[in-house]
């Protein structure tokens, strides 16, 4: 049986609660497999950034439990999360948010720098993720001189630095052109496939939908349909 990465209970998060309460997420349960490639859908507003940061850990529950890889995230310290994140959870951004000043290998590596990795040790794994990500020739550049497609690359690579078992992804094509999505989408299925890294990722493009295993659709905070999920009466697929 496979392992379960992403185990929620009962999650909730509710903006301006003693004003205008917003329950941009509302009593979500969600279970991931390892090597699940999932995408997460809904309108706007429904909760999709907000799902995704309280299962990275970059916001905490009002109410509910995370488990990630069998760790209660919304029991750890401050400090604690920091750390578990650096070494369990990879990011991607749809605005890439690579450091403007460093190279492209420079914001690859920076984490491993925070993780006090050595340096030959640190050359090995970022060359080993610039051939994967097919840019070994830009390492040296920095991200103004990339296209939105290359940076968005780099920050997948950045993402994997640390071997993370999982991989959140905010809209990562929403800034891109189509060819660029279509090799990003390349890329991130690849590593899914070959790696066994599990993706779970936000989107409103048909194009990345299509691709996704399993589909979860998000409205008004709570699940509106999981193509994983086979109800007896009305089983729900994505096309
Ligand atoms: N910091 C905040 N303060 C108050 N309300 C917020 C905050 N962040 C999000 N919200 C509200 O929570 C709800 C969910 O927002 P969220 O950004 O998670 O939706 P989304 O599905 O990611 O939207 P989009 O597709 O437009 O990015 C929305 O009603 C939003 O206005």
């Amino acid at each position: 049986m496979k392992n379960i990465v992403i185990d929620a209970h009962n999650i909730s998060k509710v903006y301006n609660p003693e004003t205008i309460p917003v329950y941009a997420v509302n009593n979500i349960h969600l279970h991931l497999q390892e090597g699940e490639f999932t995408a997460l859908v809904g309108p706007s507003g429904s909760g999709k950034t907000t799902l995704l940061n309280l299962i990275g850990g970059l916001d905490k529950p009002d109410h509910g439990n995370i488990y990630i890889n069998g760790t209660d995230i919304t029991k750890l310290s401050a400090r604690k999360l920091i750390e578990f994140r650096l070494h369990n959870i990879g990011f991607v951004f749809q605005s890439f948010n690579l450091i403007p000043v460093l190279t492209a290998k420079e914001n690859a590596e920076f984490i491993l720098l925070l993780q006090g990795v050595k340096r030959a040790e640190r050359d090995k794994r970022v060359l080993q993720l610039f051939t994967e990500i097919g840019l070994v020739e830009k390492m040296k550049v920095r991200p103004a001189q990339l296209s939105g497609g290359q940076q968005q690359r780099v920050a997948v690579a950045r993402a994997l630095a640390s071997k993370p078992r999982f991989i959140l992804a905010d809209e990562p094509t929403a800034n891109l052109d189509s060819v660029a999505a279509l090799h990003l989408l390349d890329l991130m299925e690849a590593l899914n496939q070959e790696e066994q890294v599990t993706f779970l990722f936000s989107t409103h493009d048909p194009r990345v939908i299509n691709r996704a295993r399993r589909v979860i659709t998000l409205v008004d905070g709570s699940i509106a349909s999981d193509s994983a999920v086979v109800s007896t009466s009305a089983p729900h697929e994505h096309p």
